[in-house]
């Protein structure tokens, strides 16, 4: 028996905003809206292992490489082909967004970080003194996206995981009750910080992040992720904290 995922492309948006709180930074090109071709997706396998079907990405053209809002265009592209859906995990209910077969394809992962700290050194005229990054599927962007822009990276731990002094906070989840910690002398009061994490549901996990560097006096600059569940409204929970996400799913 084969059971076919759901087929339901991102909005591509590229230089997608946060809501508020975006004063202190210069406005970022915005080419407007356009929807991603439709992907082949994915089949469940026979032993319930999931198979992506998509093509690979087209071929780089041998000619002049396209540039600017085209560039950022085919590789937002190369990104939304690369992520996946599944209904009814963890839970009935819950269309989860797999982010594995872009951890997969070297060049689309390689692309999402470009875009993100495309994003970042466009939006942000004050150096970033660090990305933060929210266990666990945050750690698999953050600190490529902190060596791309030559920062450290101070990781977000669910709870009991870091050693000496740490402050925590709990937070709800879409699917669960969870709690985030920090290192104590993970940032000096006032130090600029980003924090990144693959997708944002409720919000309740990066607006936890939030408090928690805040709580150590950080500035908390903006929130940063690849996918969005726009209709869960999680960037209204965080603002007046600025948002920015590559993709966004209804
Ligand atoms: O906006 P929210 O409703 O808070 O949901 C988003 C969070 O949920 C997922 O993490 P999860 O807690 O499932 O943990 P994982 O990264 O360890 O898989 C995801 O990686 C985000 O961190
Ligand atoms: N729908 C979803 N897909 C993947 N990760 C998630 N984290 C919270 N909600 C999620």
């Amino acid at each position: 028996m084969r059971l076919f995922l759901w087929l339901d492309p991102p909005i591509l948006q590229l230089g997608s905003r946060g809501l508020a709180g975006g004063a202190r930074r210069r406005p970022a090109p915005h080419p407007g809206q356009v929807r991603a071709p439709a992907s082949p997706g994915a089949v469940l396998g026979e032993r319930g292992v999931a198979s992506l079907l998509s093509p690979p990405p087209p071929a780089p053209a041998q000619s002049a490489p396209p540039r600017g809002a085209g560039m950022a265009e085919s590789q937002l592209q190369l990104v939304a082909r690369r992520v996946r859906s599944f209904p009814d995990f963890p839970k009935p209910g819950i269309l989860f967004r797999d982010i594995s077969p872009l951890l997969k394809d070297p060049d689309a992962f390689k692309a999402s970080i470009e875009l993100l700290a495309d994003h970042l050194r466009e939006s942000h005229e004050t150096k970033i003194d660090y990305i933060a990054g929210l266990d666990a599927r945050g750690f698999l962007f953050g600190p490529p996206l902190a060596q791309k822009l030559g920062i450290g990276f101070v990781p977000i731990r669910k709870r009991g995981k870091l050693p000496g002094p740490t402050v925590s906070t709990s937070y709800s989840l879409e699917y669960g009750q969870a709690e985030l910690e920090v290192q104590e002398d993970a940032i000096e009061p006032g130090q600029k910080v980003v924090i990144v994490d693959d997708l944002l549901a409720t919000g309740g996990t990066m607006s936890a992040a939030c408090k928690l560097l805040q709580s150590l006096k950080a500035d908390v600059l903006e929130g940063l992720t690849l996918l969005e569940l726009t209709s869960l409204k999680g960037r209204e929970k965080l603002a007046p904290m600025p948002f920015f996400s590559l993709l966004q799913y209804n």
